[in-house]
């Protein structure tokens, strides 16, 4: 579990995050979402540590990442997975060679270990077979399960993604919700989404941070959401009339579903 604590932080006299506070719990999907610009990005970097909050805590499974030391920094970065937006592949290298660099990098494995845990990992995300290709042969779907292989290749404690559905299409963006979704599952990740994708929200948002103007806004799950009565919220989910259709059926089946 990752818990956050009364985080702020300022760039000059501009204040980004005032006073946020959540949880991010273990084996969840846990998004954050918000207009552009809101902080989703500030309060992400703070919380892997790429910003120093200028008040406040992070905590990993309790202890505070701003109180470790270089070596324990080291140690937790290693069971950070991290889903790039855009995936970041080296267009240099294969497929098996990108999903292998975390273990070139942090792991003393032997190749014939390494290249067996590639293939499982490359298994995991239905890619196998495409360990030889470079990533200009790929889709856009393709390249995100390989940037998703990549996080995992380290089993990682905690996994990261930042907009995981940009640029996809709507079916393939439903496949790697899913992937997203099954893996923190399985492997009991504390999974971090920042996403603006609605549908991601409904579909595996667990648990849910709405953030506006960098202050904390809303927090539920996505069961929660469609009863929310916060206009804010409500604007920015069902912004449009179709959304809000959506809304009003969702609200209707899940009334029904509680009376049987
Ligand atoms: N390094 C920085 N120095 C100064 N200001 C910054 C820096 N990084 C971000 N900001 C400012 O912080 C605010 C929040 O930016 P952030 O990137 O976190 O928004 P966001 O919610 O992730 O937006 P988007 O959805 O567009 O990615 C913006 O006003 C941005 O200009």
């Amino acid at each position: 579990m990752i818990e956050i604590s009364h985080i702020r932080k300022a760039f000059g006299d501009k204040t980004i995050l005032e006073d946020i506070s959540a949880q991010m719990e273990a084996g969840k999907c846990n998004l954050i979402i918000g207009t552009s610009g809101s902080g989703k990005t500030v309060l992400t970097k703070c919380i892997v540590g790429l910003f120093t909050p200028d008040s406040g805590d992070v905590l990993y499974s309790g202890e505070s990442m701003l109180t470790m030391n270089k070596h324990e920094k080291k140690l937790l970065r290693q069971q950070i997975g991290m889903l790039f937006q855009g995936s970041a592949l080296f267009d240099s290298k294969t497929v098996e060679e990108n999903v292998r660099f975390p273990l070139d990098m942090f792991s003393k494995q032997t190749m014939g270990e390494k290249q067996k845990r590639v293939d499982e990992v490359l298994a995991r995300v239905n890619l196998s077979g495409s360990n030889k290709k470079y990533p200009a042969e790929l889709s856009g779907g393709m390249k995100k399960r390989v940037g998703i292989a990549r996080a995992i290749v380290l089993n990682p404690k905690y996994l990261f993604c930042d907009e995981p559905n940009s640029g996809l299409d709507p079916q393939t963006s439903l496949l790697i919700d899913k992937l997203i979704k099954d893996i923190t599952h399985e492997f009991k990740t504390t999974t971090i989404v920042v996403t603006h994708d609605m549908n991601s929200v409904m579909e595996i948002g667990d648990h849910i941070i709405y953030l506006h103007n960098g202050r904390k806004q809303w927090e539920g799950s996505n069961k929660d959401i469609i009863f929310s009565k916060d206009t804010l919220l409500n604007n920015f989910i069902f912004a449009s009339e179709f959304l809000q259709d959506a809304k009003e059926m969702r609200m209707i089946e899940a009334s029904k579903n509680n009376q049987l």
